[in-house]
């Protein structure tokens, strides 16, 4: 169907569309559309259009409106994303199939609906998942640039995680910040050297590697294993990363003194792999340490353990406290940022 839309160059769409916003102009039924190098924009009354702007009739395309799940249920259901599959945490299973139909009825990309069937458990913290709609638990999930194929099935990962990583990934001193100390301090200023004890499909050691870390991500689970090298090639940096199926206090003695960073994501027994980390750890490392507290003292088991493992071979310094996420009632998800010098 014809309608009148202004008819502008590409390069002035944007001032163009903003204009006609202001003066409530634009008729949203309708698609912006672009064709023959210019850019079509469709408005509810020609004759409120300024004189400067070319009117033209032209066929477009209706606009199709976005349905939400909430919109076809009669409240707002709770669900993670992760690449197409939505997640649920849901205890009714009535309620979980009404959310999964709805999900799958909505405009929203997601082909796998998930419900949480346990909590995480044992070594390797897989949990349980009641496959609800689609074809199984494997997806392809995206973060800050990265790219993480896994099996919700056969490995442990959490989307709520990916801006603490970030958080960390950003502390990896990058090509760049590299390059300009070597200018500085002559070739000494190399790579950084990022040990991750507990590295699941990598997504800590992924995106160090991106930055030009070199690094080492160590697993019990052989299938996270497999997937940290799926990963890594996923990403080009399959030459900065060495994946290795063991317990990591096996692997310790091998990477004595090597790391400038250490992540150990391991709440409620980090602790017990303390004595590694310090094996591992060289002459100036920093430690991002996970751990799960109560609120009324949520870093000092962490410190105390730290420094009781560490002290008085290193100098320890707590450089951050930080909070990652509530956990349960009265129970924080924390991390402490710790610098050990020897
Ligand atoms: C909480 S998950 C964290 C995984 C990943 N770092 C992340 O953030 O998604 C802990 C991981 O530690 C692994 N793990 C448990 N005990 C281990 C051990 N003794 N040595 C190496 N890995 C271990 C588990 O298989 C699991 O993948």
């Amino acid at each position: 169907m014809e309608v009148p839309c202004v008819r502008v160059e590409r390069e002035d769409g944007e001032r163009t569309r903003a204009t006609l916003a202001e003066a409530d102009l634009i008729d949203d039924d309708y698609e912006i559309t672009v064709a023959d190098g210019w850019l079509y924009v469709p408005v509810t009354d020609p004759d409120g259009v300024p004189d400067e702007y070319v009117l033209v009739e032209r066929a477009v395309d209706e606009r199709r409106t976005q349905t939400t799940p909430a919109e076809l249920l009669e409240f707002e259901p709770s669900y993670e994303r992760l690449g197409r599959a939505a997640l649920l945490d849901e205890d009714d299973p009535d309620r979980a199939r009404a959310i999964a139909e709805a999900i799958l009825e909505s405009d929203l990309p997601v082909e796998t609906v998930l419900n949480k069937a346990s909590k995480v458990k044992g070594e390797t913290r897989v949990r349980d998942w009641e496959l609800l709609a689609g074809a199984g638990t494997e997806v392809v999930h995206r973060e800050y640039g990265c790219e993480f194929a896994l099996d919700l099935a056969e490995v442990y990962f959490s989307p709520r995680l990916a801006t603490e990583r970030h958080r960390v990934a950003e502390q990896v001193r990058s090509e760049e910040s590299r390059s300009s100390e070597r200018a500085r301090q002559g070739p000494g200023a190399s790579a950084e050297r990022a040990f991750d004890m507990f590295a699941g499909v990598g997504p800590f050691v992924i995106p160090f590697a991106k930055r030009g870390a070199d690094c080492v991500g160590v697993d019990v689970n052989e299938t996270a294993v497999e997937y940290l090298r799926e990963n890594a090639r996923r990403n080009d940096v399959a030459d900065r990363v060495t994946a290795i199926r063991d317990d990591v206090r096996e692997v310790a003695s091998e990477y004595e003194d090597w790391a400038d960073r250490l992540v150990m994501n391991l709440p409620h027994s980090a602790d017990e792999f303390l004595a590694s980390a310090v094996t591992i750890a060289g002459e100036d490392c920093t430690l991002h340490y996970y751990d799960i507290q109560h609120e009324d003292d949520p870093f000092g088991p962490g410190e105390r353990a730290i420094r009781e493992a560490a002290e008085p071979e290193y100098e320890v310094t707590v450089e951050t406290r930080h909070t990652v996420r509530s956990y349960a009632p009265h129970e924080l998800n924390v991390c402490l940022d710790v610098r050990l010098e020897r």
